[in-house]
């Protein structure tokens, strides 16, 4: 059992943004936050999973020169915060180490190799080291393909106000499976357990974190401080969410999603237990480490802020922002250029750039052809009004009629031909000016191979990959209403939400020539792509045979275009990408063996 809270720890959690392989930007930022830890009174900062390497890495954990640069990089944070006088106060941070080989092909030595880690820095050195017990390996992840598993669990004694406490060290996954180390937490009686994390984003994720470490909190009887990271990596968006928990359950303190926060808070936590065990114990060894520390404070910061959760259309918005903003700077690039057809999914995805880069960061093509409607060149002129973007207008007619004139071209053919000199006059403005080329094709397209190879689906990054069609147009209307809300223009023009969409490549074309109408079409997908339901199965549940039969054979058949797609932020729980992988060559067909 604990003893009664008789010591006040102030703990800082560092929701921060970290670049994967900046190790000294991200050491520049460790010691710019601990400093104002520092000046607000902390006895600890905590900063997320892998924040000296950023997260996730991949393959570069199987070069020895990159682990070395992080090690390396370690022990100059420590010795960088002791020089600057911050010494004194406990920095724990996430980083990449190895204790043996860390290639697969490598003579490998059992239970040694590449370690997801985070270390203690304190007095100009590191005091202690954490190895993640449990490796996330489904979804997005594939730590066992780069980490080996710790076995025993780190507890720090730290002197608080009134005594210390021990403080038990857990980075990220090992918070989402029961037993190990909160189970290991528990035994060791300790006060509190820091989860460091770099957890993406998908929708709902939120809901179901609370839980998830107020289950934690009662296993191992303990106050539990969730930092996760913020900022985005290639796919992947990391929304923050920190929180403390109490033993109890009680949510004491939580940050925003998608926005960097400093949380600072006085936790009442039980005097470290010195006859407590350690050694052999339970599910992981425990293994203690005593550091002495910063002097008391004097403001009470007992009441934490608790972040208000938004809407879902709020929170995807906000995702999307965040992923192509974070793209965009970590890249080296200055500007975005897009094709505008008139039409809702360039309309929002220039919306989207212009909330993460400001409109004169984005350039916006009109490129009409002889089947473009009037009303399709208005609504994309309108649209680059009311975002302020920079608008260009270039006609395809001449240089579509120049192939034409020396090719015997008729059909799809001809059709495809003007997705695909739109696309080299984007990457023609891409080469001449530098800018990002963004793709506006939505998941549900991609999911049934409904654009250009080569002309629509070019572009180095797509804010609408993980995004149904559906989900479009309820993100459109929702961005008008919160600018309404705000007495601000709304930035996308009405008629782009209400007209039917259509690709415009031949007289009087609509999407639903070719597809079912999006929302039936939306909810087979959601159910056979993020379900990864069968065709019994989605017939059980009720979508119609032959739309059903259609919609497969479509996905199916589209694996290669996939595979060759750009990169765009995750916002559900399977992303076309590393979320879901499939064979392009493969003739299972469901419902036919
Ligand atoms: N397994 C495989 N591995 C590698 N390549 C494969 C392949 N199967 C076909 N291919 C290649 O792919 C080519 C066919 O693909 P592609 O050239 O793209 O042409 P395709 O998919 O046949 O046609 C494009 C479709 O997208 C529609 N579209 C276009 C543009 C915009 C929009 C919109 O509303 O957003 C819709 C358009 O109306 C049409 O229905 C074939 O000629 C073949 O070379
Ligand atoms: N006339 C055009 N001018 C500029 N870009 C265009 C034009 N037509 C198509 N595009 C580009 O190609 C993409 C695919 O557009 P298309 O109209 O074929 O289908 P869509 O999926 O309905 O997209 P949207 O809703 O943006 O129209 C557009 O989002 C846009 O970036
Ligand atoms: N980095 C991790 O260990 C993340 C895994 C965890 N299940 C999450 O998504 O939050």
């Amino acid at each position: 059992m604990t003893s009664a809270p008789n010591v006040r720890l102030r703990i800082a959690l560092a929701q921060v943004d970290p670049t994967v392989g900046d190790i000294g930007g991200n050491a520049a930022i460790v010691r710019d936050v601990s400093r104002r830890a520092a000046e607000a009174g902390a006895h600890l900062v905590a900063f997320p999973e892998m924040m000296l390497t950023g997260y996730p890495v991949e393959d570069l954990v199987f070069r020895s020169s990159f682990v070395g640069a992080s090690t390396t990089g370690l022990a100059q944070l420590a010795t960088d915060l002791q020089a600057e006088g911050l010494g004194d106060l406990p920095v724990i941070v996430g980083y990449l180490d190895a204790d043996g080989p860390t290639r697969p092909d490598a003579d490998t030595v059992p239970g040694r190799g590449a370690r997801n880690a985070c270390a203690v820095l304190h007095d100009g050195r590191v005091v202690t080291r954490y190895f993640k017990h449990h490796l996330p390996n489904y979804g997005v992840f594939d730590e066992d393909r780069y980490f080996v598993p710790g076995d025993t669990l780190r507890v720090v004694r730290v002197n608080a106000d009134g005594g210390p406490v021990d403080v038990a060290l857990t980075i990220c996954e090992d918070i989402w499976q029961a037993g190990g180390p909160f189970t290991a937490a528990g035994q060791a009686r300790v006060g509190l357990v820091v989860n460091i994390n770099g957890s993406p984003y998908e929708l709902n994720k939120d809901d179901v974190r609370l839980p998830l470490v107020q289950r934690r909190a009662r296993e191992a009887n303990a106050t539990v401080a969730y930092l996760n990271m913020v900022g985005a990596q290639d796919e992947l968006v990391f929304d923050g969410d920190s929180m403390v928990v109490a033993p109890d359950g009680t949510l004491l303190a939580r940050a925003p999603q998608f926005a960097e926060q400093l949380v600072v808070l006085d936790l009442d936590l039980p005097t470290a237990d010195l006859d407590a065990p350690h050694g052999a114990l339970g599910p992981m060894r425990i293994a203690r480490t005593e550091v002495a520390n910063r002097p008391a404070y004097d403001t009470d910061r007992r009441r934490g802020d608790i972040a208000e959760r938004v809407t879902d259309e709020a929170e995807i918005w906000q995702a999307l922002v965040l992923g192509l903003c974070d793209y965009v700077r970590k890249n080296g690039f200055k500007t975005v250029v897009l094709g505008l057809s008139g039409g809702i999914d360039s309309a929002v995805v220039a919306a989207i750039a212009v909330d993460a880069l400001g409109p004169e960061r984005v350039y916006g093509v009109s490129m009409p052809s002889g089947y473009s409607s009037e009303h399709s060149r208005d609504d994309a002129a309108d649209l680059a009004k009311r975002t302020g973007l920079n608008y260009l207008t270039e006609p395809i007619e001449p240089m579509v009629d120049a192939f034409l004139a020396n090719m015997a071209l008729s059909g799809l053919a001809v059709e495809n031909l003007q997705a695909r000199v739109r696309g080299i006059i984007l990457m023609a403005h891409s080469n001449q000016d530098g800018h990002l080329v963004l793709t506006t094709g939505n998941k549900s397209e991609l999911a049934v191979g409904y654009s250009t190879l080569y002309g629509d689906s070019v572009g180095g990054f797509n804010p609408l990959k993980d995004v149904p069609k559906t989900m479009v147009w309820q993100l459109a209307r929702w961005r008008n209403a919160d600018a309404a809300r705000r007495d601000a223009v709304p930035p996308i023009p009405e008629n782009s939400i209400t007209k039917p969409p259509s690709a415009e490549l031949r007289p009087g074309q609509v999407d639903s020539d070719s597809l079912p109408e999006y929302d039936v079409l939306d909810a087979v997908l959601a159910d056979y792509v993020d379900g990864d339901v069968g065709r019994d199965g989605l017939l059980a549940a009720g979508h119609d045979a032959a739309i059903v039969d259609r919609v497969l054979r479509m996905v199916d058949l589209a694996e290669y275009k996939r595979r060759q797609s750009a990169p765009g932020p995750k916002i559900s729980i399977k992303a076309f990408g590393r979320d879901r992988r499939l064979p392009i060559t493969s003739r299972f067909r469901e419902g036919t063996s």
